[in-house]
């Protein structure tokens, strides 16, 4: 057989694998269907979304995965399925801190896939507002990046918001240097005056722009794709953004991963009116506040030791209410239905001033 023919025999292979996986993602979405006409009938449409159970999906894929494609790489790929699949169902709207291009887009997409509605909004605060008011399903919002620490903001918002969380997204953060398509070959021009970036980039690529352009001024602005946006109105300037921020505003990339830690990562929440069921891996975050005296703190972490349940965050913020008091903000593994998780909010409830559970939700996936 020559090289032809034997590529001519994988080839029809292939297209007959295609015709049977078309044949098997159409029944799979028609089950969707039935599965939102179930829903219907027992008058529970404001549950088309099912966090637990998709986290559920994607774990069992990635475990399953019998390779070469990498797990991370299958589940991806389940995640658009499951995406399109619930867009039949009922498509989602997901508020997002925009504009378009940013990682928190970004983030958005990674959790709930393409097939969601995803709108950009300016600010932290208008995000919490869109999706209580119900003009948005879910909002994605930054927490904390590995480099730079907390989003106060995000803490703040939820010291007073009925919003529950519902999920987390981790994504690792890139990174990279551009300016106005030249079409000429990369290189960092010499002239370059300026570089935009949100405030939190800039701090993350401080070393490598102390070393590669000491006497550009750094301007901080809203966000990385509004630094692009700039960046492409003026030659003399450059933006540190992400690569959907260079393809929107075609700009040219000078310099690929600019950050100084390599494992930069943000995690961002995903907010709703309700959190999630357990899922069988998930986290709890909690609000709480103490008195401020001797041993308060100590007290009010007992309950989780005595449970044997890890904690994975802790954050102090002011509380706004007294000049002295803070509160806590505090993620814990497990789920408020785990009789461990819910005997220690029980004994919380006698040692805090204030016990809010902001949220179970499965950890993230992807
Ligand atoms: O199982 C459900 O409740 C579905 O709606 C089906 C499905 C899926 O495609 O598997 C779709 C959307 C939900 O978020 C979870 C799962």
């Amino acid at each position: 057989m020559t090289e032809q023919q034997r590529l001519q025999q994988v080839r029809d292979r292939i297209d007959a694998i295609d015709g049977e996986l078309l044949r098997l993602i159409s029944e799979r979405a028609t089950c969707a269907q039935d599965v939102a006409r179930i829903k219907e009938q027992a008058g529970d449409v404001a549950h088309y979304y099912r966090p637990e159970r998709e986290a559920d999906i994607l774990r069992r894929i990635k475990a399953r995965n019998p390779g070469p494609l990498d797990g991370e790489e299958v589940a991806r790929l389940f995640r658009e399925i499951m995406s399109a699949c619930l867009a039949l169902e009922r498509p989602l709207s997901v508020g997002y801190l925009g504009p378009e291009g940013t990682f928190t887009q970004a983030a958005a997409l990674k959790h709930f896939g393409h097939s969601v509605r995803t709108q950009p909004f300016g600010t932290i605060g208008d995000i919490f507002r869109e999706v209580e008011a119900g003009s948005c399903n879910f909002g994605v919002v930054p927490v904390e990046n590995s480099t730079e620490g907390v989003v106060n903001h995000t803490l703040d918002m939820f010291m007073r918001s009925p919003l529950r969380i519902a999920g987390e997204v981790t994504l690792r953060i890139h990174h990279h240097l551009m300016s106005r398509a030249s079409g000429a070959s990369t290189g960092i021009p010499a002239g370059l005056q300026r570089v935009y970036s949100h405030q939190q980039s800039l701090a993350q690529c401080r070393g490598w722009l102390d070393r590669h352009l000491p006497h550009a001024e750094r301007v901080p602005v809203g966000s990385n794709a509004e630094a692009a946006r700039l960046a492409a109105g003026d030659s003399d300037s450059a933006a540190v953004a992400g690569e959907a921020a260079a393809a929107l505003y075609d700009l040219d990339i000078l310099a690929h991963r600019i950050e100084d830690e390599p494992g930069n990562t943000t995690r961002f929440l995903v907010i709703g009116p309700e959190d999630a069921p357990p899922s069988g891996r998930d986290k709890t975050s909690l609000l709480l506040s103490c008195r401020n005296e001797a041993g308060s703190l100590y007290r009010l972490l007992t309950p989780f030791a005595d449970q044997g349940i890890s904690m994975t965050r802790i954050e102090s913020r002011p509380s706004r209410q007294g000049v002295w008091d803070y509160v806590f903000f505090i993620d814990i593994n497990g789920h408020r239905a785990d009789p461990s998780v819910s005997g220690a909010l029980q004994k919380l409830e006698n040692a805090a001033n204030l016990c809010k559970v902001l949220g179970s939700y499965p950890e993230a996936v992807l």
